[in-house]
Parts: C-alpha cells; sequence; structure tokens
C-alpha cells in the first residue's frame, strides 16, 4: 500500500472516532451516577488482577519458604510457619471477590444504562421524525437513514461507552501486568505486542465491512419487513388470503432472504477465518513466552513462585491486550453506526420559520396566485392555479383521479410548498404564518386519515390535542360528524377501544370510520377553513345527505373546500373547479358550470344516467 493511502486510511479510521466524545456525553447526560459507578468498577476491576497475581506469587514463595522452614525447624509449630501464607491465601481470597463484585456491578449497571439508553435514543430519533417535513419523509435515503438508526443505534452509545471502559480498565490491567513483565525482560513486552496486532488490524477491516454491507443493503432489509407486515398483519390479511398471496410473498421474503445470507456468511466466514489464523499467532508467542520463562526458572534466574506469577502475568497481559485492540475495533464499528445515527439527526430540518398571527388584510381569506408545484423528482402535479375563496363562501374541487385535487389541500395546509406562485391567507404569504396558527385556523380530513388503534373517544379526540382527553367536546363532534348514534351503541361507549391489536377492540366498518374522520374534524373549534377530501365515499345515501345538512349549516360562517366525486355533493357550492392535469379547466357555480356545457357538464350527465 503507499505510504498516502495507508495515511488516508489510518485518517479515515482515526477520523470515525469523533462520535465517541458524544456519546460519552449523552451517557453522562442521562445518569451520572450510573457512569462514575461504571467507572469504579472498572478501575476496581482493572487494577485487581495484576495485585491478585503478585499476592500468588508471594504465596508459592511463602510456601517454599514454608517447606524450607519446616524441613530445617527441630520442633516444627505448623500453625506458625503456615500463618504467613494463609494470610496471604485469605488476601488473594479477599481481591477474587472484590474483582467479582467489581464485576457484577458493571453488569447491573450496564444493563440498567442500556434500557434508558435506549429510550433515549429511540425517544431522539422519533423526536425528530416529527420535525421531518413531508417531503423529506419521502427521501428515500433520509428515510433508510430513519431506519437504519431505528434499528440499530439505541443499542450504540451504551456499547461505546461500555467499551470505552473495558478498555480503560484492560490498559489499567495491562499496564500493571506490564509493570511486573518488564521486570522479567522488556522483550517479553514486544513478544506479547506482536502476537496480538494481526488479529486487531483484521478485525477493524471486517467491522468496516460489515457495516457497509449493512447500509448498502437497507432497502432490501426494508422490503423484508414490508413483507412481514403484509403477511402478518391482521389490515391485509383479508386481501392476502383472497388473492392467494402467501406463498407469492413468502417466496420473495425468502430470496431475499437468501441473497442477504449468502454475503454475509462470505463475510462471517472471511471474519472468523482470518480471526483464527492470526490468533494462532497470538498462542505461538505465549507459547515461546512460555518457554522461554521456564527455561529462565530451570536455570535459577527466577523463583518458583516468580515463574509461575510471569506465565499468569503473560497470559493475562495477552488477553487484556487483546481486550484492548478488540474494544478499539468494536468502538470503531459502534462509531460508523452512530454516524449514521447522527447523520440523521443532523439532517436540517425545514423549519417553518413564520410568526405570523394575524394576515395583513384580515378577513380576505384565502387566495392561490399562479401556484405551480412539482413533487420532489416528479413532474408538474399543479400548474397556474389561481383562485379566491372569502370566509363564508364554499369551493369545490372536481376532476379525475390523480388531477391533482388532494395536493392542492397538501399546499394549502402547508405540508409542502408551492414551486412557483403564492399562497395568502388574508393578505399573508402561508409561509410567513406561525406553524401552530396556522394549524388551528384549519380543519382537514383526507381520504387516507389515521384509523388510530385507540380508544374511540381519543380517536376523535386527536382532533384537537388541547381537547384530547375532553368528554364532551368528543360528544359534541360526534353529534356533528354523526358518528354519536353508533358510538353510544357501543359497549364501553366512547371509551371503546377501536382496531384488533389490543384486546376487546372493536372493528367499524368503512362508512363508520368515515364519520369519526368528520367528527375528528369538528374537533376544531377555531378553525375557520374546513376542507373534506372524500368524507362520504363509502357512507350511504341517507347518511351523506345528512353530513352535508349538517356541514352546512356548522360551516356557515367558515371557509369550505370539498373534494367529492359526487356531483350531489358538489352541485351546492359558491365556487366549483374542474381541475384537469394539474390545470383548472372550468370554473363556476353548478348552473353555470351547466350551461358552458363542458367537461362539468359532461360529467355531470354521464353520473346522471348512472341512476336513470
Ligand atoms: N407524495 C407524492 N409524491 C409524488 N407524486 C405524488 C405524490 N402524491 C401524489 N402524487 C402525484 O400527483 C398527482 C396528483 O395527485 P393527487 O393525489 O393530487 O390527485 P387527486 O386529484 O387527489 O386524485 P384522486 O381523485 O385519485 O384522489 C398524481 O399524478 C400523483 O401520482
Amino acid at each position: 500500500m503507499p505510504f498516502s493511502r495507508a495515511a488516508s486510511t489510518m485518517a479515515d479510521f482515526v477520523g470515525v472516532f469523533r462520535y465517541s466524545r458524544r456519546a460519552l456525553a449523552l451517557v453522562w447526560d442521562t445518569s451520572r451516577a450510573m457512569m462514575l459507578g461504571l467507572a469504579l468498577c472498572t478501575l476496581v476491576a482493572g487494577v485487581l488482577p495484576a495485585l491478585a497475581a503478585w499476592v500468588g506469587q508471594l504465596i508459592v514463595d511463602g510456601v517454599v519458604g514454608a517447606m524450607q522452614a519446616f524441613e530445617e525447624a527441630e520442633a516444627p509449630v505448623l500453625a506458625v510457619i503456615l500463618a504467613p501464607v494463609l494470610q496471604l491465601v485469605a488476601l488473594e481470597a479477599l481481591i477474587i471477590g472484590l474483582i467479582a463484585l467489581a464485576q457484577r456491578g458493571l453488569s447491573a449497571q450496564q444493563s440498567l444504562l442500556r434500557a434508558i439508553l435506549g429510550q433515549r435514543v429511540n425517544v431522539m430519533i422519533l423526536e425528530k421524525a416529527g420535525t421531518l417535513s413531508l417531503s423529506q419523509f419521502e427521501d428515500a435515503e433520509l428515510y433508510d437513514k430513519l431506519t437504519r438508526a431505528r434499528r440499530e443505534a439505541s443499542t450504540r452509545p451504551l456499547s461505546l461507552v461500555t467499551k470505552t471502559f473495558g478498555l480503560i480498565q484492560s490498559a489499567i490491567s495491562l499496564a500493571s501486568f506490564s509493570v511486573l513483565l518488564v521486570q522479567f525482560s522488556p522483550w517479553a513486552l514486544l513478544i506479547l505486542a506482536l502476537g496480538a496486532v494481526p488479529v486487531f488490524v483484521s478485525e477493524a477491516k471486517f467491522s468496516g465491512d460489515a457495516f457497509r454491507l449493512f447500509s448498502r443493503r437497507s432497502p432490501e432489509t426494508r422490503m423484508q419487513s414490508y413483507l412481514e407486515t403484509v403477511l402478518a398483519r391482521e389490515d391485509s390479511i383479508k386481501e392476502v388470503k383472497l388473492f392467494g398471496l402467501e406463498g407469492l410473498f413468502l417466496a420473495r421474503y425468502r430470496a431475499i432472504f437468501e441473497r442477504l445470507f449468502g454475503e454475509d456468511r462470505r463475510l462471517t466466514l472471511r471474519r472468523e477465518g482470518w480471526g483464527f489464523a492470526l490468533g494462532l499467532l497470538g498462542t505461538l508467542t505465549f507459547y515461546l513466552a512460555y518457554a522461554w520463562v521456564v527455561l529462565e526458572a530451570v536455570v535459577g534466574s527466577i523463583t518458583l513462585g516468580q515463574m509461575t506469577m510471569y506465565l499468569m502475568v503473560f497470559k493475562q497481559g495477552q488477553a487484556a491486550l487483546s481486550a484492548i485492540l478488540t474494544a478499539i475495533s468494536g468502538m470503531y464499528e459502534d462509531n460508523l453506526y452512530l454516524s449514521n445515527l447522527y447523520d440523521y439527526l443532523e439532517h436540517p430540518a425545514q423549519h417553518e420559520r413564520g410568526v405570523l398571527t394575524q394576515g395583513v388584510s384580515p378577513g380576505d381569506g384565502l387566495r392561490f396566485e399562479n401556484v405551480s408545484f412539482a413533487y420532489p423528482g416528479g413532474r408538474a402535479a399543479l400548474s397556474d392555479i389561481s383562485l379566491h375563496l372569502a370566509p363564508g363562501r364554499s369551493l369545490a374541487l372536481v376532476g379525475e383521479n390523480g388531477s391533482g385535487k388532494t395536493t392542492l389541500i397538501k399546499l394549502l395546509t402547508r405540508l409542502y410548498f408551492p414551486t412557483e406562485g403564492r399562497i395568502l391567507l388574508d393578505g399573508s404569504d402561508l409561509r410567513d404564518w406561525d406553524a401552530q396558527t396556522l394549524r388551528r385556523r384549519v380543519g382537514v380530513i383526507f381520504q387516507d386519515f389515521v384509523r388510530y388503534q385507540l380508544p374511540v373517544g381519543e380517536n376523535l379526540g386527536v382532533g384537537d390535542t388541547q381537547a384530547f382527553e375532553d368528554v364532551q367536546r368528543w360528544r359534541q363532534a360526534a353529534h356533528f360528524g354523526l358518528a354519536d348514534t353508533f358510538i353510544e351503541r357501543m359497549p364501553q361507549g366512547y371509551q371503546t377501544q377501536l382496531g384488533r391489536w389490543f384486546k376487546n377492540g372493536q372493528e367499524l366498518s368503512g362508512g363508520q370510520w368515515q364519520k369519526i374522520a368528520l367528527s375528528r374534524a369538528y374537533m376544531r373549534e377555531d378553525a375557520d377553513i374546513l376542507v373534506l377530501d372524500e368524507p362520504t365515499a363509502a357512507m350511504d345515501a341517507a347518511a351523506e345527505a345528512n353530513v352535508f345538512a349538517r356541514f352546512r349549516a356548522h360551516a356557515r360562517n367558515k371557509m369550505t373546500i370539498l373534494i367529492s366525486h359526487r356531483f350531489s355533493t358538489v352541485r351546492s357550492a359558491d365556487l366549483i373547479l374542474v381541475i384537469d392535469r394539474g390545470r383548472i379547466i372550468e370554473r363556476g357555480t353548478h348552473d353555470s358550470l351547466l350551461r358552458a356545457n363542458g367537461r362539468y357538464a359532461h360529467l355531470f350527465r354521464l353520473q346522471a344516467e348512472g341512476y336513470r
């Protein structure tokens, strides 16, 4: 390897460790007491083994001395001769006991910290997810980082801290062993090091390889977990069964596993193979040193006690050194995974910087001025949209599937920003509005509303977090959304658990769910813009008529926007926009549009004929 490449590989290797400091800070911040406890136990567990080895030497030499004394004495008193040796044995027992205590302390604190830190990191990941915009969520690369972080990152900070302490512990042990060993010969230290370094280099290389493998294939692992979900979740199982998809999906699931496993196997075999071969070097050096120490004992340059000690010290020193190197390569691996976590956490959130709580011309309502929009990486979904909706007026959007109706609502609710043009509320650009204020002013139900696995009351409460548990408000909203009658018939009324995930959960029909969603929109008492995207598609005709009668009464002074494929619901709107491939192609009232005899009139007649 040329020098410059070696240097840059080394720099990469060292550079990765920059996350160690942050992980340590995180743990320190999480529990100072336990981090100090860990440090103390580490210190004790690090220093005492060398002390034990030294006492071991004293015991052996003490025994040899006692044997001589016993032979030489005329009237030997066993207790007197043995006493010093026995004291040493007791000391050794005490030291071993303390080591065991320190190790238990370490493992107890580690397992507690693991739980707290795992939770903390998961919360950090989820909090960050809350700050991401919808388009960031739809960015596959960022989403991969998020899933990788959720899968792997929560255990890494502790693992890093444990390894750092483990490293310090082994370093202390090694230093204390070295102090003993260097009295035998400084060369022994060199032999010790030579045996361990090759294993370390190969470990570091393979942990890098494993991380790259893990990162590269996150799309495949995501597909795997997606297939698991489809095959094992109640909301998809019905269709899977009826279409007989189990075999097909399982085969795909297996194929992904086999492909991934092939790579894993290759890596594992190489890693362990090299680990074994290079590990033999360590064994070889140990036996070299062994022979040497024995030789020195035989020729009488060291005592029998020293021989025992040196052999033990060499063996344990070797173990400590290889523990140090393993810890470093493990830390390198943890740092790689943490780099992914911090990359994700530091991904710039698209800050909503607006501060306005009032527009420059209150009462002006909503305006789109030449608004165009394209989804990231997609073609234009909306082009040159202009419209004005004054308070108390209603707007209906009509158009084929995929024409851009929902997209318009997403812009209006600031889930996305226009690529061109502006949207004004009360005369001020939507971007400049304070997020909270804006959210309070808009009540919206999307077609793909969420069916929360929560009690039915809370399913309404999510519509207004300030009234999340307010039973009175639930009842009122359910009344407007026509959900009250069936909710009151449920076994535990508003406390009835919905969905099948939890015990005694009740499943609702499609139309009932839609009524829940509709009531959720009514929870927004302060909202003066109400948006309903296909709110009644699953409802029976009587319910639909009722819903709109209530809606009109409720929305008398509000701005309302309605998306529907049913002309019966659209016709009463003050303004109807017909959208086609992202453009407004017709606008007017029901009557004027019929008179114009264009697309609207055509679609209307088609639907009317269907009912004849
Ligand atoms: N998140 C997205 N990312 C990229 N493209 C999208 C996204 N959502 C919608 N689109 C595309 O934007 C276009 C308009 O979609 P939109 O959902 O606004 O249609 P729609 O008029 O509401 O349709 P429908 O009547 O079926 O609900 C479609 O071509 C669709 O493929």
